[in-house]
């Protein structure tokens, strides 16, 4: 089938439809499209995303969302209920574990059962695929917030059909956002037509009277990515996403550290992503926004990790993002205990409880780091038009292997990467080299002054060094890697 950035039509979605539920035996489970509907019908409206998210962003209020998954069904039974009780999680979610993601469901089943034999969890995540619809409709039923399927997934159609035929009415992910942070070598032309099939699938809930949303994985490689760059990667499969027929779409951003230039992030976002989808038609989707604490090297002392979570919560209410994105206590070590998890839950709740109401207002800096963010946007994803001659995904392919967007630390062998950031002397994320990135040259001299004013200040040349001390800096307890 030809990339384009069109609607499937019916044959092309059943035709692939048969071959992907072949991939696994739970498969057989969702076979009966109709039915699958019939189930998403029959969850209760406050647990759905969808719905959920529309109420809290109508509301001006910021939900908290942790990540959890784990092997075995009862167990992560357990720890949702926790999160949820416990923590006061507003959302939930179902993290999946690392061979799902690599399709590789027969070292799930020997995950599953290994761990059933010590007791706890041998894999990172939640199998979903293996565990099937009924053990997905489980862990539904057993909760009582809307459920989302977190990842990071190059071909998740089979996992996307099943949790939303268990009723999980949100998914994470999409063809540049699970591909270039996520593999090495899969081409973006798979993993944009394998993401259309989700979105599709999504696209026909929604048809049949079923909300489902959709969330583009903001952060990317999580290493002082440039703002605009992971806001052109989310608005692009935005309106991907929206021209199979998704609705219900939340676009994320990584948390870089600069309070007025995270704050600009979201509300550009938020306002740039609705004009992209006004412009190009899709006049009826509802775009709310996620905030990623941050992503980064964390301090392995939990009180210092503390600071840096309800750091990011207070600048996810301040920024007026519709859900943050909770970190734990545990994140320098690695999957978090649950009572660590809980308490990254609580602390995010504390802080987004004091701030209720309260959003950053309007100044000229803010302003004019909404402007340089939406301009820097507007660029690149204006080439990539340009280049697919009007076809956005034909545009994608081909920027990406122009170096148009460029993301970096990327693992992919079709990332360009020759773009580098650097943070400015307040910490701001900006570009230090911009490989091909189309940028206007005032853009790319504000960038250039920016660092400069870092140089001067440190008495040091601008240069790739300041990025390297940059990575490790939050690690340390700064936010810029100033020389030692
Ligand atoms: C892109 C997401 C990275 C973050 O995702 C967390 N993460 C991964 N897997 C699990 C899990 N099974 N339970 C709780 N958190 C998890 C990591 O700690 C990191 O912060």
């Amino acid at each position: 089938m030809e990339l384009n950035n069109k609607k499937w039509t019916d044959d092309e979605f059943y035709g692939v439809r048969k071959q992907i539920l072949n991939t696994w035996e739970t498969g057989k489970g969702v076979a009966d499209l109709e039915k699958n509907i019939e189930y998403a019908k029959s969850v209760p409206d406050h647990k759905n995303f969808a719905k959920k998210m529309e109420k809290a962003k109508n509301e001006g209020i910021t939900l908290a969302q942790p990540r959890a998954g784990v092997a075995l069904l009862d167990k992560h039974i357990e720890l949702l209920r926790y999160l949820q009780d416990d923590g006061g999680a507003d959302l939930l979610p179902s993290t999946i574990d690392a061979y799902t993601r690599l399709n590789r469901y027969d070292e799930c089943e020997v995950g599953i059962e290994e761990s059933r034999k010590v007791g706890r969890s041998l894999l990172n995540g939640f199998p979903g695929v293996n565990h099937g619809v009924e053990g997905c409709r489980r862990v539904l039923e057993a909760v009582n917030v809307p459920l989302e399927a977190r990842h990071g997934t190059p071909d998740a159609r089979l996992l996307t059909e099943i949790i939303h035929a268990a009723g999980w009415t949100s998914n994470e992910g999409g063809g540049i956002s699970y591909n270039i942070p996520y593999a090495k070598s899969v081409s973006i032309e798979r993993t944009i037509k394998d993401w259309q099939y989700c979105d599709r699938l999504v696209g026909i809930y929604e048809e049949a009277g079923v909300s489902i949303n959709r969330e583009p994985f903001g952060p990317l490689t999580g290493t002082i990515v440039p703002p605009s760059t992971s806001n052109a990667v989310a608005i692009v499969e935005a309106l991907m996403a929206a021209e199979q027929g998704v609705k219900s779409i939340t676009v994320g951003y990584g948390q870089c550290g600069n309070l007025i230039q995270d704050v600009a992030a979201i509300r550009a976002l938020q306002s740039q992503c609705d004009e992209y989808l006004r412009n190009n038609g899709y006049n009826d989707c509802v775009v709310t926004t996620v905030f990623h604490q941050w992503m980064g090297g964390f301090p392995a002392d939990e009180a210092k990790a503390f600071g840096v979570i309800s750091n990011g919560s207070a600048t996810a209410a301040l920024a007026g993002a519709t859900k943050v994105i909770v970190k734990t206590p545990h994140e320098a070590i690695g999957i978090p205990t649950k009572e660590a998890n809980c308490e990254g839950i609580k602390t995010t709740k504390m802080t987004l409880n004091l701030l209720q109401g309260q959003q950053l207002p309007m100044s000229e800096q803010l302003k004019t780091e909404i402007a340089i963010i939406k301009a820097e946007t507007k660029c690149m994803i204006d080439k990539l038009f340009e280049i697919g001659k009007g076809d956005l995904a034909i545009g994608a392919v081909k920027g990406f292997d122009m170096g148009v967007i460029d993301i970096p630390f990327a693992p992919s062998k079709y990332n360009f990467g020759k773009m580098m950031p650097a943070r400015d002397n307040n910490g701001a994320v900006r570009y230090l080299k911009f490989g091909n990135i189309p940028f206007t040259k005032e853009l790319k001299d504000y960038n250039v002054k920016k660092l400069e004013e870092r140089g001067k200040f440190e008495g040091r040349e601008v240069g790739f060094q300041m990025t390297v001390d940059d990575i490790f800096a939050v690690g340390k307890g700064r936010l810029v890697g100033r020389p030692e």
